[in-house]
This record gives structure tokens, sequence and C-alpha cells, in this order.
């Protein structure tokens, strides 16, 4: 096992080096896949901080892609004995006088929608709109294994991170969204009610894995978990704060400050001493997983390819491309 995943690294690696590329900007480094850009802060020789933003239009899912280079990026940022935490946000299109960095003018139409006049208006930020429901839909089976593999080891490398992971959530964080959120130590988010987080799989006639149920029952506890997950709540930022999906809210433009400012307290706590505790608190429940990762690769790939449950998927996937007006 663990030279497998000694392998696996040493392979992602080499993929990192060929897709990745260095530029020095401002005194602050930063290194880009084409859908994940890592920005780091802090002098050369301090301890500095990363942001991993993504960028994968136009809803920044879960693609298998997307994976892979996500995984790449925290595999570099954790052999940078010089990094010690690592803030996950998005950098899709944003409202108001932030910047568009990933989008394409294309891509701008899309995440546009227009008023009574005609005149083009942003819609609502998205961290991610989690796993990407075009991998789980109309594939075969052997690429059903493939995706879910590399969504485990997405999870595993988050949920287990010897790093302080904080998410600034600046968007919708549906499903594999609120799992990127709730892998990490702390999480606040932008108090934007168009803004929604929680695990709604049960609405797209799908089931969270235990591994995810878990890490949710984790953050939430029993009884809201099991109320949240067979509802599929999608919790506005009150809500979402008052159950404990997230820890903070503070106003969209106080969002990267404040994750900031929660990550130097944080910080100040010795790393062999934090690190010990996260392990003692989530050990387990990675454990749980990764002993029987195969026999849940197996499941998820019988249970996804079931007739009903790609024709939920078709159903929803038709939903969404009808809504819009
Ligand atoms: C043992 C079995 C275990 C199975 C476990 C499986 C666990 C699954 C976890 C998941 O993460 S499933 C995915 C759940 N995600 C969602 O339900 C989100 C769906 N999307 C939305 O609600 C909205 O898109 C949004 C995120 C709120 C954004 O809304 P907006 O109005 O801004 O954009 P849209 O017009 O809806 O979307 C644009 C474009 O993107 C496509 N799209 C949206 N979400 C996904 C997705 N998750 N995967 C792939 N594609 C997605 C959407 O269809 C549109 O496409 P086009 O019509 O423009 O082609």
């Amino acid at each position: 096992m663990a030279m497998a995943l000694r392998a696996a690294s040493r392979v992602l690696l080499r993929a990192g080096s060929r897709l990745g590329r260095r530029e020095a900007v401002d005194g602050a480094r930063r290194f880009a896949n084409k859908r994940v850009l890592v920005e780091t802060e802090g002098a050369a020789g301090a301890t500095r901080i990363a942001v991993m933003k993504f960028r994968n239009p136009p809803v920044n899912s879960l693609s298998l892609d997307f994976l892979t280079e996500f995984v790449i990026s925290l595999e570099k940022l954790e052999n940078d004995k010089s990094i010690r935490g690592v803030i996950l946000t998005s950098d899709s299109l944003k409202r108001g006088n932030q910047t568009k960095v990933a989008a394409t003018e294309k891509t701008e139409e899309k995440r546009a929608t227009r008023d009574h006049g005609g005149r083009l208006q942003e819609r609502p930020g998205i961290f991610s709109a989690g796993l990407d429901l075009l991998e789980m839909y109309g594939r075969n089976p052997a690429h059903y294994a493939e995706y879910w593999k590399a969504v485990q080891e997405l999870w595993l490398r988050l949920y287990l991170s010897s790093l302080t992971l904080m998410s600034a959530i600046n968007g919708a964080s549906p499903a594999g969204g609120c799992l990127l959120a709730i892998t990490c130590d702390y999480r606040i988010m932008a108090d934007n009610p168009k803004y929604t987080i929680g695990l709604n799989e049960s609405l797209l006639g799908i089931v969270a894995p235990f591994w995810l149920k878990d890490n949710y029952v984790n953050t939430i506890g029993h009884r809201a978990a099991e109320r949240a997950l067979q509802l599929g709540t999608l919790f506005p930022p009150a809500e979402a704060l008052k159950v404990g999906v997230v820890d903070e809210v503070v106003p969209e433009d106080q969002v990267h400050s404040k994750t900031l400012s929660v990550m130097a307290k944080w910080l100040a706590i010795p790393d062999h001493s934090r690190q010990l505790t996260k392990t003692m608190m989530r050990k387990a429940t990675a454990d749980n997983l990764i002993k029987q990762r195969e026999a849940d690769i197996q499941n998820f790939a019988s249970f996804i390819s079931r007739d009903s449950i790609q024709k939920s998927l078709h159903m929803y996937l038709e939903k969404l491309k009808h809504k819009k007006g």
C-alpha cells in the first residue's frame, strides 16, 4: 500500500513538472496548472502560506483532470517545508469590483445572465459544483473506477494533510464542493444568501459514500448529519454556521483577509502538537476507507452503472440544462 502510494506520487510529480509552470510575481511565488492556480505568500526562509485557487470553468466541477492537478499541487505544497498553511478558494468569476481571472469571454457570457433590459448580470460565484456529473454519466465501469479512485485520493490527501487547511468559501458549494470544505481545519463562508453548502446527493438519486458521511458526522454531529443527508439539505450561510458546516460567515469582500488572519492564529501553534492532534482526531475515519478502498471503488462503479442511477443522473442533468429560462 505504502509502495503503491509512493509510486503514484512519483507519477503525479513527474506529470506535475510537465504540466506546471513557475512564475515570480511581485515577490510572491506562484505555480499553475491549467485548472489550479497556487500563489504563495511570505518571505523566503520564513513561514509561508499558499492560496490554491480553483479555475475549472464554468462551475469548478471536480473533473478527473481537475482532481489530478489538485493532487499534484497539494503534493508540491506538502513537500515544500516552508509552507505550513493552505487556503482553498475559487478563482471563478466574482461580482462587483473583484477581478475575473479564469474566464474566457465565452465563459463569462455563460457565467452571466441577462436582466429584463437585456444587460448582462453576473451570476453568483461558485466555490465548486462538486463531482463532475459527466464523469459519472454515460461512461463505462472502468472509467467510473478510475474516477472514483481519484476522488478517494483527493479526499484522503486533504483529510490527512499535515498542513493547516482552510477554505475561503466564495460561492456555491454543493456535494463535492462541500467535501472540499469539510476536509479543512477551518471554513469561512461569504455572507451571500445565494451561496449554499451541503451534501445534496440524495436529491440526485445517489448516496454519499460512507467516508464522506463520516466526515460530515465528525463536522456537524450525528443527528444533524442524518437529517441533512436524507433531505440533501443545501444550507445558506447563516444556517450553515448554525449547524456547524462552516465556522464563520463574513461579508463577501472580507473572506480572504479574514481567512488570512485566522490562519495566522493557527500557525502560532507548534506544528508537531497540532499535527499529532489532527491525526489523533482523523486517523480512524481515514483508516476506515484505506482498509477497503478497492471494495469502495467496485461498489461505486457498480452502483453508478445501474440503469436506475444513470436515469436519475440524466434527469438531473436535464433539469440543470433547462433551468435557464
Ligand atoms: C456508492 C455511490 C456513491 C455516489 C456518490 C457520489 C457523490 C457525489 C457527489 C457530487 O458532488 S454530485 C454533484 C453534485 N452537484 C450538484 O448538484 C451541483 C449542480 N449544479 C448546480 O446546482 C449549479 O450548476 C450551480 C453550481 C449552483 C451553478 O449554477 P449556475 O446557474 O451558475 O450554472 P448552471 O447553468 O447550472 O451550470 C453551468 C453549466 O455547468 C454544468 N454543471 C453544473 N454542475 C455540474 C456538475 N456538478 N458536473 C458537471 N457539470 C455541471 C451545467 O449542466 C451547465 O452546463 P451547460 O448546460 O451550460 O452545458
